[in-house]
C-alpha cells in the first residue's frame, strides 16, 4: 500500500500526492517563545520530525520550515515581569528551544522564520487583502472580514451561523476590540501600537501584526502559494489554521496546503498540557530527572500521532522499558559483529521483509506504533542471539543474516530518530570522550545559530581550558587535542 494520510480538511484518509513529483513542502506552526518547551511541544516536534524523516526515507526531497512566534502578548508580559525586552525574552527561549530539541534528536528545520523578520511580507499580504475587500482598517487596527470569505469554516467544520448562535450571550460589548469590529468573528491582522510596546511603521499607522497573519506570510515567503503539508497541534485547527486559510486563499485563490495534518494533545488528567494552564512538565525537567531523551521519543511514538496521550509516570516508565529493548538490540550488533559491522549500503533494504512490514504499517497514516512492532521484534531477536553468542560461543542464526537484521534495525530506528552508541572511552587527561566533544560542539553551534554568542564562547573556552582546540571552517568545526 502506498502512503495515505488523514487530512483534517477532507476528514478522510487520502493517497499522498505532492504538487511537484518527488518533492514535499512542509510547514509546521512552531512555538511562541516565552517559556521553556513542555512535553506537549516535544510531542508536536517529535511527530513532525519523524514524518519528515519518513518522507525522506521514502525518497522525497523535503523542504521543512518551522516558525518562531517572537511577538505576542505573552512574550511582552514576561518581558515586563522581568524588566527585560521582548527581543531578549524571545532570544533566550529560542536558544533554550534549540538546546532542548537537540537533546531529543530533532533534526533542524531548513528554515526558522520569525514573525519580527517577516514584517514586510505581512504588510504586503494585509495590503492585498484590503485591496480585495477582505480587510478593513478600524481605529489603527486592521481586521479580516470573515463574512467575505465564502469558505470560512471549511477546515474546522464550524459554520459562522452556529458559532454566532452559541456565542450571542457571551459577547462582551464593552471589549474595545469588539467595538472596532464589524462582526464579532472578525480577527485582527494588524494591531495599533500601545505605549511602551514594540511597533513597526505601516500604512495603517504604527503597530504590530496579529498572530494568524504571520504564518500566512511566512509560508508564502519561504515556500510559495501552495504547499503539500501544513502541520501543527490539533488545538490550532480553530481559529489559527482556519484563519490562515482565509487569509492566504482570499489573496491567491489557490489552496494554501493540500494536506492539513494535526497531532493530538499531550494531556494531564484529561486537560491539555499548557503553559497557560500551568499543568506542564518541561523537557528539561523530565531529562533532568534522568529520563532518557530516546524514551521521550518513544513515549510519543508508541501512540498513533492523532490520538491524545496522557502524561503519567506509568507511561514514561513503559516508554523507558521500550527504549531499553530497542537499545539492547542496537548495541547487540557491536558485540555480534565485533565492532566491525558497517552501516550497510542500502542494498540490504531491498526485498527485506522487515522493511516491507515497517513501510506497510507506517504508510497507513503514519502508524508509527505499527512500525515499532517490527523494531521490537528485530531488537529482541538480536539481543537473544547476542546472549547465545556470549554463553555458547556461537549464534543460532547465520551471522551474515544477523548482520542484515542489525543493519535493518539501525536504519529503521534512525527513521524514528532512535540512536544508541556503545559507551565511548573517556580521555584520561580531560575526562571527555570524542562523542562528548562532538556533543559540546553541536551545542555551541546551536547557541551560535540562536545568536547566543556568549554561550558559544563559553563552550569554546571550556574546551580550550581542557586542552581542546576548535577550528571553524565553512565545512564545519574540526577539533584536536593540544
Ligand atoms: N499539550 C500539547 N500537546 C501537543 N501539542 C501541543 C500541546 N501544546 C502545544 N502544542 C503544539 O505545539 C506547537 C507550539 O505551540 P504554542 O507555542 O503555540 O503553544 P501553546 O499552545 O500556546 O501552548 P500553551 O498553551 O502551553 O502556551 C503548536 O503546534 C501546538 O499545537
Ligand atoms: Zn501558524
Amino acid at each position: 500500500m502506498a502512503l495515505t494520510v488523514y487530512n483534517t480538511l477532507s476528514r478522510r484518509q487520502e493517497p499522498f500526492q505532492t504538487v511537484e513529483p518527488g518533492k514535499v513542502k512542509m510547514y509546521y506552526c512552531g512555538v511562541t517563545v516565552y517559556d521553556y518547551c513542555h512535553l506537549g511541544h516535544a510531542r508536536a516536534c517529535i511527530v513532525w520530525d519523524v514524518v519528515r524523516r519518513y518522507l525522506q526515507f521514502l525518497g522525497y526531497e523535503v523542504r521543512y520550515v518551522q516558525n518562531f512566534t517572537d511577538i505576542d502578548d505573552k512574550i511582552l508580559k514576561r518581558a515586563r515581569q522581568e524588566h527585560s525586552s521582548m527581543e531578549a525574552v524571545a532570544e533566550r527561549f529560542i536558544q533554550a528551544y534549540f538546546e532542548d530539541m537537540a537533546q531529543l534528536g530533532i533534526k533542524e528545520a531548513d528554515e526558522y522564520p520569525r514573525a519580527t523578520h517577516t514584517i514586510n511580507g505581512i504588510q504586503r499580504l494585509i495590503h492585498e487583502l484590503e485591496n480585495k475587500g477582505f480587510a478593513y482598517p478600524s481605529a489603527g487596527d486592521v481586521y479580516y472580514a470573515v463574512r467575505q470569505f465564502a469558505d470560512y469554516g471549511k477546515l474546522s467544520g464550524r459554520r459562522l451561523e452556529d458559532m454566532q448562535a452559541g456565542a450571542s450571550d457571551r459577547v462582551n460589548v464593552d471589549d474595545p476590540e469588539y467595538q472596532k469590529k464589524k462582526d464579532p468573528f472578525d480577527f485582527a491582522l494588524w494591531k495599533a501600537a500601545r505605549p511602551g510596546e514594540p511597533a513597526w511603521k505601516s500604512p495603517w499607522g504604527a503597530g504590530r501584526p496579529g498572530w494568524h497573519i504571520e504564518c500566512s506570510a511566512m509560508v508564502r515567503d519561504r515556500l510559495g502559494e501552495t504547499i503539500d503539508i501544513h502541520a501543527g497541534g490539533a488545538d490550532l485547527i480553530f481559529p489559527h489554521h482556519e484563519n490562515e486559510i482565509a487569509q492566504s486563499e482570499a489573496v491567491t485563490g489557490k489552496p494554501l496546503a493540500t494536506y492539513w495534518l494535526h497531532n493530538g494533545m499531550v494531556k494531564v488528567d484529561g486537560e491539555k498540557m499548557s503553559k497557560s494552564l500551568g499543568n506542564f512538565t518541561t523537557i528539561r525537567d523530565l531529562l533532568g530527572r534522568g529520563v532518557d531523551p530516546m524514551a521521550v521519543r518513544l513515549f510519543v511514538l508508541m501512540a498513533q500521532y492523532r490520538t491524545p496521550i496522557d502524561f503519567t509516570d506509568e507511561a514514561i516508565a513503559a516508554a523507558t522499558n521500550g527504549w531499553h529493548t530497542i537499545k539492547d538490540g542496537l548495541l547487540a550488533g557491536w558485540e555480534l559483529g565485533n565492532g566491525e559491522w558497517g552501516l550497510g549500503t542500502g542494498k540490504e533494504l531491498t526485498s527485506n521483509p522487515y522493511v516491507e512490514r515497517f513501510t506497510e504499517a507506517v504508510n497507513d497514516d503514519f502508524n508509527f506504533p505499527g512500525g515499532l512492532t517490527v523494531l521490537f521484534e528485530l531488537a529482541k531477536k538480536l539481543h537473544r542471539e547476542r546472549n547465545i553468542l556470549l554463553h555458547e560461543g556461537k549464534t543460532e542464526t547465520p551471522i551474515e543474516e544477523l548482520k542484515i537484521q542489525w543493519q535493518t534495525l539501525v536504519t529503521l530506528a534512525e527513521v524514528l530518530g532512535l540512536t544508541a552508541q556503545p559507551e565511548a572511552p573517556k580521555n584520561e587527561q580531560d575526562g571527555l570522550s570524542d562523542a562528548d566533544i562532538e556533543d559540546l560542539i553541536q551545542r555551541r553551534q546551536a547557541a551560535r545559530k540562536a545568536r547566543n554568542f556568549a554561550e558559544g564562547d563559553r563552550i569554546r573556552n571550556e574546551l580550550q581550558a581542557k586542552g581542546i582546540t576548535l577550528i571553524d571552517s565553512p565545512q564545519g568545526t574540526r577539533w584536536h587535542r593540544n
